[in-house]
């Protein structure tokens, strides 16, 4: 057994997604082979950690080596032409905005409860509450710590395993901020720089709603994987999000897909189902513009209360809990998508 033949025999493992085998696509990094230990290290291009396509595409790899009694080491990383030095974020795997064209469609709470989903998978993930006029992410995971500071880097508090930053940790509590375009860009470049995130899978902004100087700093100078739009299904919301797909289409930012909010109430009462602000809009949305549908969550009161009690829903069981976990999953194959596509389109 030789190197090629490890390579020859992963060409079998096919990426489920870009249809192709992974060695072609370039996502087999590295073969280290030592005959006389008997190992084989693999290095797979694969940059979504807790991805369940990610995770199926690794045990393929290990059954395609099964036969061979070599004991088999999987490694993972993104090649990236940058050095640490001249990354922005050189720990941070990847960087998810969730976004939406209008308030109060949930976009806090979805980008909440995606944190929460992906750190109860087992993801190392940061929260950085981006929302400038009205950052309300601490109250939702109920953090009562500040960050603490020696004056140069930022140390972020912890909840659920979380690092969280919000804008809210630099006001009072009932300030009214008003803050202009260039006050904006600063305070957010610098609070992205100076905290010390530490080596993150995952660090997901909650943007302000709409398409305003936030949004653009944020699409200027940070290296997203992709943007998550959350939508509910009336039309008012629809069009306000398509006016968000073309602020990130206008910045060559990935779309990792729409997910829609609000979508019916299961009334506890009578037992009927509502579609109180319609339905299908934003599979409708997600399919016009040819992006994938992450899935949609039920109005519940209990994810009103989880937010409000400052435990977020998608730690919960039930089916509303499953619906958050259903949008989870699917951001993460999605940003794993977004990774391989980039290592297999640089070859
Ligand atoms: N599926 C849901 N069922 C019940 N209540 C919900 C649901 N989604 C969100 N809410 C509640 O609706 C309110 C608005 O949600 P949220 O703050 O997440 O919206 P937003 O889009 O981030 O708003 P903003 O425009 O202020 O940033 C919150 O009180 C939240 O708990």
């Amino acid at each position: 057994m030789n190197e090629s033949d490890v390579r020859e025999r992963l060409a079998d493992v096919r990426d489920p997604d870009l249809g192709d085998d992974i060695v072609s696509l370039g996502v087999v990094n590295d073969i280290d082979l030592d005959d006389g230990a008997g190992t084989v290290h693999v290095s797979l291009a694969l940059g979504a950690p807790f991805s369940p396509t990610e995770s199926s595409i690794a045990d393929d790899v290990r059954d395609a080596l099964d036969d061979t009694g070599l004991d088999v080491e999987l490694s993972a990383s993104i090649p990236d032409d940058l050095s640490a030095d001249e990354q922005v974020l050189p720990g941070v795997k990847n960087v998810i905005a969730v976004a939406s064209g209008k308030g109060g469609v949930g976009k806090s709470t979805t980008a909440v409860n995606l944190a929460a989903g992906l750190s109860e998978l087992g993801a190392r993930v940061g929260l950085f509450d981006a929302d400038v006029y009205g950052p309300n992410v601490p109250r939702m995971v109920s953090a009562e710590q500040r960050p603490e500071t020696d004056g140069e880097t930022i140390v972020p508090p912890e909840q659920f395993g979380l690092k969280l930053m919000s804008m809210d940790f630099l006001t009072g509590e009932d300030d009214p901020v008003i803050w202009r375009g260039p006050m904006v860009h600063k305070i957010i470049t610098q609070l992205v720089e100076d905290v010390e995130w530490g080596e993150l899978d995952y660090l997901i902004m909650d943007l302000p709603p709409g398409t305003g100087d936030t949004q653009l700093t944020i699409l200027q100078t940070l290296p997203l994987t992709g943007a998550v739009i959350v939508t509910t299904p009336q039309d008012v919301a629809l069009d306000d999000a398509t006016k968000g797909l073309r602020m990130f289409g206008k910045h060559d930012t990935n779309v990792l897909g729409i997910a829609e909010n609000m979508s019916g109430f299961k009334c506890p009462d009578c037992g009927g189902f509502h579609e109180i602000f319609g339905s299908g809009g934003g599979k409708a949305l997600a399919a016009d513009h040819d992006l994938p549908y992450l899935g949609g969550v039920p109005l519940d009161p209990s994810v009103r209360t989880g937010g409000d009690d400052g435990e977020p829903i998608v730690l919960a069981e039930g089916e509303t809990a499953d619906a958050f976990k259903v949008i989870v999953e699917n951001v993460a194959d999605n940003a794993g998508v977004v990774q391989r596509r980039k290592v297999s389109r640089g070859r």
